[in-house]
């Protein structure tokens, strides 16, 4: 394992009875990178994140995260590790406030307020209060998460997500169902969020990708296509057919 890589994926196999999904992936991802997987349908992009979170088992190969092979570790141990994951749809509770589904998701508890008096919870107040800014929701903190637009409910999923602060955050195509103005003011956001971070971000949405501006992993056919800045990428012949359709 390279001493800078989080993650480093090693000749990992999975097959779904006859079809091979990866046949000897390599995968490696970088401690504060931030890190786009493009590819067709099909290709493997949520298998991955399944098998990176344990909730499916590879046929063979390794996942390292950080020092250790993480494997055959069952799902809730990989989340203590601090590998976070935001899923494609949101979640919020819709009747409760922007400022509960925090504290909640933060103490697994829905009577949330009742419950609020610990110095333990008062931690977790402020670790809400950054995460608050950080996905520009402070202002809309006291309206009921089903106000928001589906934009903003991405937004407050992130801030979920980041509410434990994990070491590695696997994002499912944070742009899905989102405005063309959204998806761009979402990719700035990710950016100021993920500065210093490390994640791995699923997307369909070119203009995100490109606007990210981050280095870009194709999967197709089992295994990496090609891999480089977001240029490299897309003025590649084979990438451009396979993902895009068009004639090499
Ligand atoms: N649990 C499963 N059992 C059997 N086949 C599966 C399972 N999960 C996924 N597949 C199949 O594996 C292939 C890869 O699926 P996956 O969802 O990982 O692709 P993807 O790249 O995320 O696609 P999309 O871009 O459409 O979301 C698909 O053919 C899918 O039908």
């Amino acid at each position: 394992m390279t001493a800078d890589a989080m993650l480093d994926i090693r000749k990992l196999n999975k097959r779904f009875g006859g079809l091979a999904i990866f046949s000897d992936l390599n995968l490696t991802v970088g401690k504060g990178e931030l890190r786009c997987i493009i590819g067709p349908n099909g290709a493997g992009k949520t298998t991955l994140f399944n098998l990176i979170t344990g909730r499916l088992r590879s046929d063979s190969g390794e996942i390292r995260f950080e020092d250790r092979d993480i494997c055959r570790l069952p799902v809730h141990e990989i989340t203590r590790l601090g590998i976070g994951r935001k899923f494609q749809a949101p979640s919020v509770f819709e009747e409760m406030t922007v400022w509960d589904n925090l504290i909640v998701a933060g103490t697994g508890h829905r009577r949330a307020r009742r419950l609020f008096t610990t110095r333990l919870e008062s931690d977790l107040a402020e670790r809400a209060e950054r995460v608050l800014d950080s996905v520009r929701l402070a202002p809309r903190r006291d309206e009921l998460a089903g106000s928001l637009s589906h934009g903003q409910k991405q937004w407050l999923e992130i801030g979920i997500v980041m509410l434990n602060d994990p070491r590695l955050v696997l994002l499912d195509e944070p742009t899905a169902g989102m405005t063309v103005a959204e998806t761009a003011e979402t990719a700035d956001l990710i950016q100021e969020v993920f500065k210093d971070r490390t994640a791995i971000i699923i997307e369909h949405d070119i203009s995100f990708v490109r606007r990210l501006d981050s280095r870009v992993t194709v999967l197709n056919r089992g295994g990496v296509m090609k891999e480089g800045s977001f240029e490299e990428v897309a003025a590649d012949a084979a990438v451009r057919k396979a993902y895009l359709g068009e004639e090499a």
